[in-house]
């Protein structure tokens, strides 16, 4: 007869089990999306936080963590170096946008997060989008202005630029994708939304659908600080004289997402130049998180603009114990 095994007991969790949450143990934070592309926001304005790479990266842990494709720091422009240089030419953006990946790297920008950092900022009280007027917020890629719609906000995310310095461009590309789904390394157009973005158009029988994300996109040659890669079909619409493409992402430093506001935004961008003169200035960008609404103006410093236009959500708010 074997003796019987004694029972362990479960014990209380050692105090080692505690989350390292270190600095952040006790403050708040929000969870919020646009269309499913997802943050963890925290307020911390006079920049007193070390938000380095592995805490950010578990913060956005969907397992260990709160989880996140990226989180946002509301800081205080003239707390961060690079808040002091945006408010020299815009000195009103009291706020400043500190976007982090999901990877805990650093990004220039992101569309949707600055739809979301907004609405954050006005439901914690922190500042205001008087109807018809405008709220300036700074970010690494510089000054973003941003006005509520019915829907959500609208964000002028400035000009958009060919990354390898093109203007008189042929259909051709500067770079060469390669994804499991793609019969052949695919062309791709290089554009810059304040963060690098490689546009992948796909070819006649290839499925938008039936590509596989899960690894990054090859894209040769290798951008140096790597790249947001989108892959686009036309879609569906009325004869409207709106454009439409439907769109999938993978994000440098996070992986595939629902949904990227600049990506969106580069998306539209390069799907116009391919389309010629006569494309038009209005796009739909139909994302698996929602669809966003791309707009291209002329802007007074004589530049073309990208207007980014969609929902922000603000989901839960919560304590880091
Ligand atoms: N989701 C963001 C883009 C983040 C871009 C980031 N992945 C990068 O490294 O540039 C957006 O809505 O624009």
């Amino acid at each position: 007869m074997t003796s019987a095994q004694p029972e362990t007991r479960p014990t209380a969790p050692s105090p080692d089990a505690a989350v390292p949450w270190g600095e952040l143990r006790g403050r708040g934070f929000a969870k919020g999306h646009g269309t499913g592309n997802d943050f963890v926001l925290l307020t911390d304005p006079d920049a007193q936080l070390a938000l380095d790479a592995d805490l950010v990266s578990l913060v956005c842990d969907r397992h260990r963590g709160i989880g996140g494709d990226g989180l946002i720091r509301a800081v205080r422009s003239e707390a961060l170096p690079e808040g002091r240089a945006v408010l020299e030419t815009a000195p009103d953006a009291e706020w400043f946008m500190d976007y982090r990946n999901n990877d805990g790297s650093i990004a220039e920008m992101c569309g949707n997060g600055v739809r979301v950092f907004v609405h954050y900022l006005v439901q914690r009280g922190l500042a205001e989008v008087p109807e018809g007027e405008v709220l300036r917020i700074g970010t690494r890629a510089g000054v973003k202005t941003v006005a509520r719609t019915d829907s959500g906000y609208a964000v002028d995310m400035g000009p958009w630029s060919f990354l390898d310095g093109g203007t008189a461009r042929s259909r051709g590309s500067d770079a060469v994708v390669t994804a499991k789904g793609l019969k052949v390394p695919r062309p791709a157009l290089s554009i810059g939304m304040g963060n690098p973005h490689t546009v992948v158009a796909l070819a006649e029988g290839e499925k938008l659908d039936q590509l596989e994300l899960f690894t990054a996109p090859v894209v040769r040659p290798e951008p140096e600080d790597g790249t947001n890669v989108e892959f686009v079909v036309p879609a569906d619409g009325d004869d409207d004289g709106v454009g439409r493409v439907r769109m999938r992402v993978h994000e440098r430093g996070v992986g595939e997402t629902q949904s990227c506001g600049t990506g969106a935004c580069a998306a539209a961008a390069a799907t116009r130049f391919w389309g010629g003169p006569t494309a038009p200035d209005q796009w739909l960008v139909q994302v698996p998180g929602g669809v966003v609404s791309v707009t291209f103006v002329p802007a007074p410093d004589g530049a073309e603009h990208v207007v980014l236009a969609g929902p922000a959500v603000l989901v839960a708010d919560g304590t880091f114990v």
